[in-house]
This record gives C-alpha cells, sequence and structure tokens, in this order.
C-alpha cells in the first residue's frame, strides 16, 4: 500500500440505503488522518447527500441495470462503459488507497475501473440476498462484507466475511421532549411512525391518506412521505407529516410505539437498534428482486416483526397486525433487547483500514 496516499474512494448510490453506510465513514476516516472521496451519478441521491459533507465529489455517467430486455438497456450500456473510462481518469488521478463500494448501479463502473487500474476493492452488501450490481462486482472485489451471515453463500467467487449490521448509534440518543415538540404530539394516545423507505412508498401514502381518520382513533400518526409527496389536503390534529428528516428521525422514534415501515436492510436494523416493534410492508416483486420480502420474513422469524404482502394491505389485516403487536409488546422488545450484533461506523472504518493493510 503507499503510504504518501491517504484518499479513500467511496461509491454507492440510486436510493439512501447504498449511501448512509458511506456518509457515516465521512467523519471516522476523517478523524483517522484519511481523506474520503466519493464518486456518484451527475443527479442521484448520493450527490445531495454528499453535499453535506463537503467532501470531494466526482459524477461519472451512469446508466440502470435492468433485469428485463428493453432498448434503454442499449444505451445504457453506452453509458456504462462511459462511466468505467470516467472512473478510470479520476482514480488515476487521486490514486486512492482503496474503493469501498455500497452498491448501486453507479458503483459497478467504478468497481470495473478500480480493478483495471489495480485498486483495492472492498464491498458491503446489507440484503440477504445480493443486488444485481454487487453481484457484478463482487467479482473484482478483494472482499465483501455482509450485514446478515446467510448472505455469505451467495458470494461464490469472492472472499466473504459476515459483518452484521453497521448502523448510526446516534439514533440511540431521541428525546421524548424533543419528539413532542416537533409533532405537537403528548403522551395522551400511543404514536405510530409510517416509514415509507428513503423514497417514500406512494403505495402507502395513498393507504394512509385513505385511512387517517380510523388510524388517529387509536394512534398520533407520524408519516414520512418522501421528498415532495405531502398532502396538505389531510389537517388532523394527531397527524403529521414530513418529507423526509435528518437528524431529527431519533427524537420521533423516541416517541414512537410502533413502525410500519418499507423492509429496506438499514432502516430495519435501525428499528431493531432503538427496539422499535414493526409492521413491516416489502417492497414486491413486481417492483424489485424480492429483497424486502426475505428482510422481512427474517425479521418475522427473529420475532422482531409483523408481515404485510403489500398486495393483502388493508385496514382490518393492519388492525389485527397491530393489536398482535400490541398484545405481545414486552415479549417483543425483550427479544430485540438482546440483539448485540451491530457494528458502528468507527469500528467499521478501522476493520477496512486494517483489511486493506493486510
Ligand atoms: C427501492 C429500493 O431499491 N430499496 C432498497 C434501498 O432501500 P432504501 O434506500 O429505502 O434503504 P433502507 O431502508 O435500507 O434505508 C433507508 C435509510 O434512510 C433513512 N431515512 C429514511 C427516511 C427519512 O425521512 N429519513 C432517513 O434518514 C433511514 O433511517 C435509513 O437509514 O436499499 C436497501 C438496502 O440495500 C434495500 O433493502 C431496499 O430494497
Amino acid at each position: 500500500m503507499d503510504s504518501e496516499n491517504n484518499k479513500i474512494m467511496l461509491t454507492g448510490g440510486g436510493t439512501v440505503g447504498h449511501v448512509m453506510l458511506n456518509k457515516m465513514l465521512i467523519p471516522e476516516l476523517s478523524n483517522m488522518g484519511y481523506q474520503p472521496h466519493y464518486i456518484g451519478s451527475k443527479n442521484g441521491i448520493e450527490k445531495d447527500i454528499m453535499e453535506e459533507t463537503q467532501i470531494p465529489y466526482h459524477s461519472i455517467s451512469s446508466g440502470k441495470l435492468r433485469r428485463y430486455i428493453s432498448l434503454e438497456n442499449f444505451k445504457d450500456i453506452f453509458k456504462v462503459v462511459k462511466g468505467v473510462l470516467d472512473a478510470k481518469k479520476i482514480l488515476k488521478k487521486e490514486a486512492p488507497l482503496l474503493v469501498f463500494s455500497k452498491g448501486g448501479f453507479v458503483s459497478v463502473p467504478v468497481v470495473l475501473a478500480a480493478a483495471a487500474r489495480d485498486v483495492p476493492v472492498y464491498i458491503h452488501e446489507s440484503d440477504l440476498t445480493p443486488g444485481l450490481a454487487n453481484r457484478i462486482a463482487s467479482k473484482f472485489a478483494n472482499k465483501v462484507f455482509c450485514t446478515f451471515e446467510e448472505t455469505t453463500s451467495s458470494f461464490t467467487d469472492a472472499k466473504v466475511s459476515y459483518l452484521g449490521p453497521v448502523l448510526r448509534t446516534d439514533l440511540l440518543q431521541g428525546q421524548t421532549e424533543e419528539g413532542f415538540k416537533l409533532t405537537l404530539f403528548s403522551a395522551k394516545k400511543q404514536v405510530l411512525m409510517i416509514m415509507g423507505g428513503s423514497l417514500g412508498s406512494k403505495k402507502i401514502n395513498e393507504f394512509i391518506w385513505e385511512h387517517i381518520d380510523t388510524l388517529t382513533e387509536h394512534y398520533q400518526v407520524i408519516h414520512l412521505t418522501g421528498k415532495d409527496n405531502i398532502n396538505k389536503d389531510i389537517s388532523n390534529p394527531d397527524y403529521i407529516q414530513f418529507d423526509y428528516v435528518n437528524e431529527d428521525l431519533k427524537h420521533l422514534l423516541a416517541i414512537s410505539d410502533i413502525v410500519i415501515s418499507r423492509s429496506g436492510s438499514n432502516a430495519i436494523f435501525e428499528l431493531l437498534l432503538v427496539k422499535k416493534p414493526m409492521i413491516l410492508i416489502p417492497l414486491g416483486l413486481d417492483q424489485s428482486r424480492g429483497d424486502q420480502i426475505q428482510n422481512a420474513e427474517h425479521f418475522k422469524k427473529e420475532g422482531y416483526a409483523e408481515v404485510i404482502k403489500e398486495e393483502e394491505l388493508d385496514i382490518n389485516t393492519l388492525r389485527s397486525q397491530l393489536s398482535k403487536i400490541e398484545d405481545n409488546y414486552s415479549d417483543i422488545t425483550y427479544k430485540m433487547s438482546q440483539f448485540k450484533n451491530a457494528f458502528e461506523p468507527k469500528e467499521f472504518a478501522r476493520k477496512l483500514i486494517e483489511e486493506a493493510s493486510k
């Protein structure tokens, strides 16, 4: 390893789930004396998130990898090839010690370019079954770290290591006082949080809006709708919407009793960390490879969650799942308190550097 250079190239994008770990690593790597840089797409969510961190951001051309045959695939092949050339130039100029990829389409050209330039590549996979981007990237990786132990068997050509989730432990610092101030709610009724994944969920949003009067009979409801999805036509003192929350998430979680959520890996492990019983509504096979269905079933099996399939979502099913959770609340939170297998970003930053120094 070149001891003169202290740059670490991070990549990953498309949804927050493919960026959050990178964001958490930035202050830790900086504290350790390394210089994090980022390669992302020109307009993806990773660009907005990285703008807040003020680290150097390099954008490359990026295409989508589809699992179905489409004319767009042909156009995107050129974009991916252009992305590899863009990434090669950046890697040549910056000469980082290593590339760390959190997955998503934009990461593939970066990993291919790193392999061509002999830059060591490390990958993290958060879901039970790997995404297409990580499956391709893993073939060029020095190591793949996985959130779930079961995932290690999915990577046959790569060195794999079970790590557990890397979580932002600041979520444990939420204060109920702040949560009540932000929502104007009180301790008089239970609080239900609805979280549609980092981009929000149209289906879940519409369902909540349709049934908000019924839900607020028993609960005060915090609804994270996803960017630009606020419904201004609803006015109900026991209902509050936020399109996206950053630092305040911990305070809102502190006052929430039960969370209804999509089953993106980061979100569900964060809910486990803060011990919030959850009802998971995974993204269906019509819109994904089914990774959220597997994540949700895994959490159900562990006793942390109830699951409602998107096509079976109706108010009666939701009511019965809510009562099931309320009846077993202390058992569920006890089980959650036994979960110890999370990594702090600081520990993972150290592990990454250690790996690259071997
Ligand atoms: C549509 C899609 O492709 N979803 C994938 C994406 O989900 P998605 O991008 O939704 O990722 P996750 O659910 O894993 O994480 C969402 C993150 O956003 C944060 N958050 C969310 C709302 C908010 O207002 N504020 C906030 O900070 C959560 O705390 C969490 O850290 O990546 C996950 C991890 O690979 C996959 O399991 C999902 O299948």
